[in-house]
């Protein structure tokens, strides 16, 4: 009799201290389980007195159904506050703003395209493309480039055959352009270029854009009008030169420098000290070249002019190392819009 409520008294007081649910079944496991402490009491009963097993019997009955029920309704309640705290572990709060992926965003030598591109487009300019693997003729025959000159050479030109090249600048889109179009017009064309050269101001592939305007009367002073248009469109009002030079396919030819963008003409490291930046090449489209795409250089003349995109993206944005557009670092390509 004493054993019995000593375990009855010993389960009420553990049920106060379970606060878990595997807790409250190992209790059950250890007094009502096959190995149980109430089982092995109702098992040891067979050695009580006749009389005295009715009476204990009902005992351990009764007490057997009290912590039946105990269990089973601290079962039901921790099962309860489990499950309210998985619930509001699990809350998902949906006013919490998105994780999202980041937005996309430009390259910014594509970016600078773009930019370059709209300023010819609100002069009126028509914009080409080509492909980037040309015959030698249009790379270089039909821009009057003679067999000999050094820029046919392996070591700039990546050769795929005897006729074939990766076009080294966008002049053969304007040799296409020509082949398919008569004067007059006016236009540009941006795009990848090649030259097999690889050092810490130069990479293999890197971007320019050329533009060509053909018409009757077209003269230097329309050259140099338009180009200086679109330089102040690109750094602001400052003031611009053209240095005499040569080029095969144009005559004359000419280089244009801006006003130093960082010591405005007092000199700095950026200018190497002589306070001008050089951005472009240009002149008349020489006589030759036109004859190449069969137009009468008796009655129409033009001007061209080309530019490394690269080289006015560093300016526009500080950016002091070529290799950081082809490193693909998403830490410098964040920076830019
Ligand atoms: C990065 N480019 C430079 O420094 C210089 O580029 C230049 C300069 C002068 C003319 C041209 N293009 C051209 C195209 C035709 Cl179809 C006829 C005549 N000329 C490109």
């Amino acid at each position: 009799r004493e054993i019995i409520n000593a375990l009855k008294d010993e389960v009420a007081t553990n049920l106060t201290l379970i606060i878990s649910v595997k807790e409250l079944e190992d209790l059950k496991i250890e007094i009502l389980g096959k190995k149980g402490k109430l089982t092995d009491i109702m098992k040891g009963m067979r050695n009580l007195s006749k009389e005295e097993r009715p009476v204990i019997g009902q005992l351990a009955n009764e007490v057997r159904d009290f912590i039946t029920n105990e269990i089973d309704a601290k079962m039901i309640e921790l099962k309860g506050i489990e499950k309210l705290k998985r619930m509001s572990d699990e809350i998902i709060d949906i006013t919490l703003p998105g994780r999202g992926t980041g937005t996309g965003r430009l390259h910014p030598i594509t970016e600078t395209m773009d930019f370059l591109k709209d300023i010819f487009i609100e002069m009126g300019f028509d914009v080409a493309a080509g492909p980037e693997l040309e015959t030698t003729f249009n790379n270089f025959d039909a821009l009057n480039i003679p067999e000999t000159h050094s820029s046919r050479d392996l070591q700039d030109t990546f050769y795929i055959d005897n006729k074939t090249v990766l076009r080294t600048h966008t002049s053969p889109v304007q040799i296409r352009y020509m082949q398919d179009k008569t004067a007059p017009f006016r236009m540009v064309c941006p795009g990848k270029v090649y030259r097999s050269d690889y050092d810490v101001s130069h990479t293999p592939m890197f971007h320019q854009m050329e533009g060509l305007m053909v018409g009757e009367n077209i003269s230097f002073a329309n050259l140099k009008a338009i180009l200086t248009e679109f330089v102040n469109k690109v750094f602001g009002e400052t003031n611009v030169r053209f240095r005499p030079h040569f080029f095969p396919f144009t005559e004359p030819s000419a280089e244009m420098d801006v006003e130093c963008v960082i010591c405005k003409g007092k000199g700095c490291r950026l200018c190497k000290n002589t306070g001008w930046l050089e951005i472009m090449g240009c002149g008349m489209v020489d006589p030759e070249v036109l004859k190449s795409v069969d137009y009468d250089a008796d009655k129409v003349s033009g001007f061209a002019f080309g530019m490394g995109i690269e080289r006015i993206a560093m300016l526009r944005h500080g950016i002091d190392d070529l290799r950081a557009f082809y490193d693909n670092d998403m830490r410098f390509l964040k920076q830019f819009n």
